[in-house]
């Protein structure tokens, strides 16, 4: 199913052009680039001229009065030269990077579309890449590349049609130069984007290892790996450090001997054309003119070979943005809303399998009914589809088989948005973002008050936040204070009923919490419990004594559904998972 995220796709020229509609809004940015470009080819072309006057009319005849108006207009041209320059620049600038930010902002709600079942195939780094250096080859492409295949071909097809039209012989003699000139171009191309994307990869190794290390600096120290863990990013970086070494030398030849092509060529054009100048076939205006003109080509077409790469980067840059654009979101939400929510929910026949492994089921034929307001634990041993059964309610995962209902309306009926409003999770290892605490505690009402929000914050037992340098306002999450695994989950538990939803599923959210914290959080939680409709992964049998009933998931399927004590009693199973616990039991209120 779908493209494989590590292959390189084919790439040809209608992967660029599909992506043509972006460029749409620019038409007129790219009609100044491309007008001010062709004329300043004009102006290239046109200044050596002016120049031919100058030289075989006033300096040659020594009249000083004729030479004020043509050096003036020389002056005028260049003047105009470098103005169009700063014009298009100007304008590509803006457009391009425009153009680069609607992509990207595209590709960022796409990706936010796409289900569980991408994001579990597609590593980050990956994404990442798409998002980043491919993007920013497409730019490079449609704004310097595209506009230069263009302007540079129609440079040296004109300037070469003058240097013929002016002395054929020599302007045989500065065609016959180009063909080393493209031919060198174009195996420097080759060598060079197969050494470029080799140092691409090598940093993108250094940076996954110093990632690592960073991230893992904890298990790093603990075991006493650090002196390994350097060893082999000092092994990577030198072999990075080598292979931009081999590339710094390849373009040094490169541009070595593409400087040494026009200057033989010069020496050349020099010697014919002080021959040609001599018989008369030839002013020495012409002479300069034609050197001038010569030179002026070195760059056009030395740059055809980099910028046919760059186009080629660029359409394979465009396939692999294509491969996340074509994957269709699968799951779309109906259009069903439920304006009283009750919060009845079944699971009806529910059979699951994840996408990967679709030939061994996770989940079968399983029943289980929650009333309204109603608490329903769910028992398994580690690895029996707990999460999984709770992340079909959201839709994270569709059904395989059967159906899930909420109020007795299928939940792939219903809307997106909607859905997720009607039911919140708080996960076992909850993800903070880089935000402040009150920004993700709010995540799933960004409307909560003041009164809700410390009201949320009792039921967690998540006073804390208060306690941090900035209260509410401080930065937490990945790049902000670290925090205990306890109290990351009582945030999410916090989050989750600040939520108000109509259904609450908490997976195994109270397992980082300390007794203590565990029974004052479990106090305040029955409160909330008591018209909420909650699904409650347990391990404990404190968590357990929270539900009205308990689910025995077994087999993929549930197997039994009771009372705490009765399940104790009777069914061995039960009792194993919560043996440990089962002491504990007569501790805590019932
Ligand atoms: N993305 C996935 N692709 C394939 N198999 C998966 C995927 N995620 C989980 N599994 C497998 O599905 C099974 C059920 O996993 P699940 O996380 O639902 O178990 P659980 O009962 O919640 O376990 P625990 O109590 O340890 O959290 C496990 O065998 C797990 O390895």
């Amino acid at each position: 199913m779908g493209p494989d995220p590590d292959a390189t796709p084919p790439a040809d020229v209608r992967s660029l052009w599909r992506l043509r509609g972006y460029l749409r809004p620019y038409v007129g940015a790219l009609v100044v680039m491309l007008s001010t470009a062709l004329a300043g080819v004009g102006l290239a072309i046109g200044i050596p001229l002016v120049i031919r006057e100058i030289i075989d009319g006033p300096v040659t005849g020594g009249d000083v009065g004729a030479l004020v108006p043509l050096a003036g207009l020389a002056l005028a041209l260049g003047v105009l030269e470098a103005v169009l320059t700063w014009w298009r620049r100007w304008v590509q600038s803006s457009a391009v990077l425009g153009l680069e930010t609607t992509i990207r902002h595209d590709l960022y709600a796409h990706l936010q579309r796409l289900p569980m079942a991408f994001h579990s195939r597609w590593q980050s780094g990956q994404l990442l890449s798409r998002a980043t250096t491919d993007l920013s080859s497409i730019r490079r492409f449609s704004g310097f590349g595209m506009l230069f295949l263009l302007t540079n071909v129609v440079q040296v097809l004109v300037t070469t049609g003058v240097l013929l039209h002016m002395y054929w012989p020599l302007g045989l003699v500065v065609g016959a130069t180009a063909v080393p000139v493209v031919w060198l171009s174009m195996r420097f191309e080759k060598q060079y984007v197969v050494v470029s994307r080799q140092v691409q990869d090598e940093q993108g190794d250094l940076a996954t290892l110093s990632e690592e290390g960073a991230v893992g600096i904890r298990t790093v120290k603990s075991f006493g790996r650090a002196e390994h863990v350097s060893r082999q990013y000092e092994a990577a970086a030198t072999t990075l450090l080598g292979t931009s070494l081999r590339k710094v030398s390849l373009s040094a030849r490169f541009w070595t001997f593409l400087a040494a092509i026009p200057n033989l060529a010069v020496v050349l054009v020099l010697g014919l054309g002080a021959v040609g100048v001599g018989r008369g076939e030839l002013s020495a205006g012409d002479l300069v003119a034609f050197i001038t003109l010569m030179l002026s080509l070195v760059w056009p077409v030395s740059s055809l070979g980099v910028i046919l790469a760059m186009a080629q980067e660029a359409m394979t840059s465009s396939a692999r943005i294509l491969e996340i654009f074509d994957t269709e979101p699968t799951v779309v939400g109906g259009d069903r809303v439920i304006a009283h929510p009750r919060g009845a929910v079944r699971f009806e026949g529910v059979s699951f399998a994840f996408p990967d492994a679709p030939d061994e089921p996770v989940l079968r034929g399983l029943d289980l009914t929650l009333e309204p307001g109603e608490t329903v634990a769910l028992v398994g041993a580690t690895g029996s589809g707990k999460t999984a059964l709770t992340a079909l309610l959201p839709r994270l995962w569709d059904v395989s088989g059967g159906r899930v209902t909420i109020d007795g309306v299928d939940v792939r009926d219903l809307p997106l948005e909607h859905l997720r409003s009607l039911v919140a999770t708080a996960f076992e290892e909850p993800t903070l973002f880089s935000m402040s605490a009150r920004e993700n505690l709010t995540l799933g009402r960004a409307d909560a008050s003041d009164v809700e929000i410390e009201e949320a914050l009792d039921v967690a037992q998540a006073h804390f936040v208060h306690d941090l340098p900035f209260g509410l306002d401080t930065r937490i999450g990945e790049q902000g204070m670290a925090l205990s695994g306890g109290q990351r989950q009582r945030l999410a538990l916090a989050r989750a009923v600040l939520a108000r939803p109509s259904v609450l599923v908490l997976d195994d959210t109270l397992s980082a919490l300390d007794v203590h914290t565990e029974r004052l959080v479990e106090d305040a939680l029955r409160r909330v419990l008591a018209d909420t409709t909650a699904l409650v992964v347990a391990h404990r049998a404190s968590t357990v004594l929270l539900a009205d009933r308990v689910a025995l998931l077994q087999d993929g399927t549930v197997t039994h559904v009771g009372d705490h004590r009765h399940l104790l009693a009777t069914v061995p199973a039960y009792r194993d998972l919560l043996a440990a616990d089962a002491d504990d039991d007569a501790e805590v209120p019932a």
